[in-house]
């Protein structure tokens, strides 16, 4: 190995062991460690049962060759004990190494998402313009795979190295000298089927690398230009009505075809590459069957060997062949290995980037709610607002104005302490519970029921919830309390704003943020819900953002936003 690679396996191994580490020393270790040993075991059982195999052959044929039909009989029930119990040894390696497996892949997965979720660090990575790409790949298809190849690969090494010691001795001892004369003079070569195997191997192999490096591109590729087609196709199902309007779908054909191409295109690229590699791996795979034979056949004419031993020799052959193909074969698959732990490793350092995103963190006081100097700015650092002060007590009632893009939502965001480019003072009324509510309102996946009270536990109250479904004008959709549906498709943007209000009734947090959430709202519906938000609200805080005149009515003070950093606090 050059000295230059030396350093990137070793931080290749590095990377590999920060990432599984936490699962081999969790509360899962005394499992993990125990399938693990169990899973070398047998493995190393299945080695144990080829060699048996590799004898066997000897034995089976010389009572051919010597028609000895006893001890045929004999040799066969022999083989019929060792098929059995390679049978179990097989299904259970594979069994347990499976098992093993998915207890890995759920611990790591559940790891990553809580990381992920966790102080908000899937909002937050959305900001750090580090280019992480899908984090739902990375926890649903990587994580899988990180597990997957690492334990196929180690095992597979594993049992291919014994397989490799065990056969090349047997393979050494059977094969014999092979004597040859060479410019006159004899030349000896000893366990010369073990070098006619390792050649065997490195060509085969070496061409089958050659041949399919270009698959590896190819197959990546693939997966892309598939998982781009699905999402042409999940954004026309998400964006459904907006596209039936525009009367878009010529135009949606149209890309989705388009995407499609690149699908198709890539597809016979591949299969080209696979046929390439077919013809030769099915020529050589063949060649293996005889060449064997082929290459110690002068041996058994010369009556050196009998017919057992020429097809022991074959067998161990077969074997040595098969190990040393698998381990040179295996360094394709480290690089698919390697790919794997390189993009974990940039999501983990992205989540860790965004967990480390500065944030306000509101210092607990007695009463209300207080802003000191609050300084909140652009990612790119021009200043939305600029020494924002504001002390706000049980009762009271803001409404924040301004034009658009001026900063409103992005108070909210630095009040709500997910917003990480703010700086200054925020006081919280300790053991309190605040509730943010945007403009479109977020419905989880569920029933109506459990969207009323997200993410809060459900009650049972069905009174209380009638009576206010019916004030929101939602009576329809009290039969349908329990059903679950795509709320959010179903609904339309008014009536979720209804539900999302009706969740601060039912809620009654201290801290209210209201995001334009009556913006689809008719005067009407509006004047009622916000009276009915008000009267619930009458011992918190209220802190709207909209544009409509009305509002003035609900809020006694007014915050203007004028812009870089301009602001003006009145009372209404
Ligand atoms: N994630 C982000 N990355 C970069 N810039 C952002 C991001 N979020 C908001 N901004 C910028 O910050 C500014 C303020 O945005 P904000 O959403 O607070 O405006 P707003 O006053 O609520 O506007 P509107 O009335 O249109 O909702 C805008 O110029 C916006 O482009």
């Amino acid at each position: 190995m050059s000295a230059a690679k030396a350093p990137t396996v070793r931080h290749l191994f590095r990377n590999f062991w920060r990432i599984a580490k936490p699962y081999w020393v969790s509360e899962d270790k005394l499992y993990a460690w125990g399938l693990l040993a169990l899973v070398i075991s047998l493995s190393l059982g299945l080695v144990y049962m080829n060699v048996q195999f590799n004898s066997w052959y000897n034995e089976f044929y010389n009572t051919l060759q010597n028609l000895d039909a006893k001890g045929f009989k004999a040799a066969l029930y022999k083989f019929g004990y060792l098929a059995f119990a390679y049978i179990v040894i097989a299904v259970y390696a594979i069994w347990f190494q499976q098992m093993l497996e998915i207890r890995w892949r759920k611990w790591a997965t559940i790891h990553y998402t809580q990381k992920w979720l966790s102080e908000n660090n899937f909002y937050r990575l959305q900001l750090t313009d580090a280019n992480t790409d899908n984090p739902d790949q990375r926890i649903a298809e990587d994580v899988g795979q990180f597990v997957s190849i690492s334990l196929s690969l180690s095992l597979g090494l594993l049992r291919s190295v014994v397989t490799l010691v065990s056969f090349i001795g047997i393979l050494w001892t059977l094969s014999g000298p092979l004597k040859f004369m060479l410019g006159g003079s004899e030349v000896t070569i000893h366990g010369y089927m073990v070098w006619v195997a390792i050649i065997y191997a490195l060509i085969g192999t070496g061409i089958t690398i050659l041949l399919g490096r270009p698959l590896v591109g190819l197959n990546f590729m693939q997966q892309r230009y598939e998982a781009d087609f699905r999402f042409g196709l999940v954004r026309v199902r998400e964006n459904a009505e907006s596209i039936a309007l525009y009367a878009g779908s010529k135009d949606e054909q149209e890309r989705l075809g388009y995407r499609f191409l690149n699908v198709v295109n890539n597809f016979w690229s591949l299969m080209r590459m696979n046929k390439r590699l077919t013809w030769f791996t099915s020529f050589w795979g063949q060649l293996a069957i005889i060449f064997p034979l082929i290459v110690a056949a002068p041996r058994f004419f010369a009556k050196e060997i009998p017919l057992g031993g020429l097809m022991q020799i074959n067998s161990a052959f077969g074997q040595v062949y098969g190990a040393l193909d698998f381990i040179i074969g295996s360094f394709s698959t480290l690089a698919n290995w390697k790919a794997v732990i390189d993009r974990l490793t940039t999501f983990e350092r992205s989540v860790d980037t965004a967990a480390q995103l500065p944030r306000i963190n509101p210092q607990p006081i007695s009463q209300g709610l207080e802003l000191k100097q609050l300084n909140v700015t652009k990612p790119n650092g021009e200043v939305l607002l600029a020494d924002l002060n504001l002390e706000l007590g049980a009762g009271d009632t803001v409404l924040i104005r301004g034009k658009s893009g001026s900063g409103k939502s992005t108070l909210l965001r630095s009040l709500a302490g997910i917003w990480p480019y703010a700086q200054g003072y925020l006081g919280v009324q300790s053991n309190t519970r605040s509730l943010f509510l945007s403009q479109k309102p977020y419905m989880p996946l569920g029933s109506l029921r459990a969207a009323l009270y997200y993410p809060n536990d459900v009650e049972q109250d069905d009174g209380q919830i009638a009576e206010l479904l019916t004030m929101a004008g939602l009576a329809h959709l009290l039969p349908r309390l329990d059903e679950i549906d795509a709320w959010s498709h179903v609904l339309s943007l008014g009536e979720q704003q209804r539900i999302a209000l009706l969740r601060a009734i039912l809620v009654k947090p201290d801290f209210l943020f209201m995001d334009e959430s009556t913006s689809a709202l008719d005067a009407d519906g509006e004047a009622v819900l916000y009276q009915a938000v008000r009267e619930a609200m009458k011992n918190g805080v209220m802190i709207s953002v909209g544009h409509r005149v009305g509002l003035t009515e609900y809020h006694a003070q007014v915050l203007d936003c004028h812009g870089n950093g301009q602001w003006a606090l009145n009372t209404l």
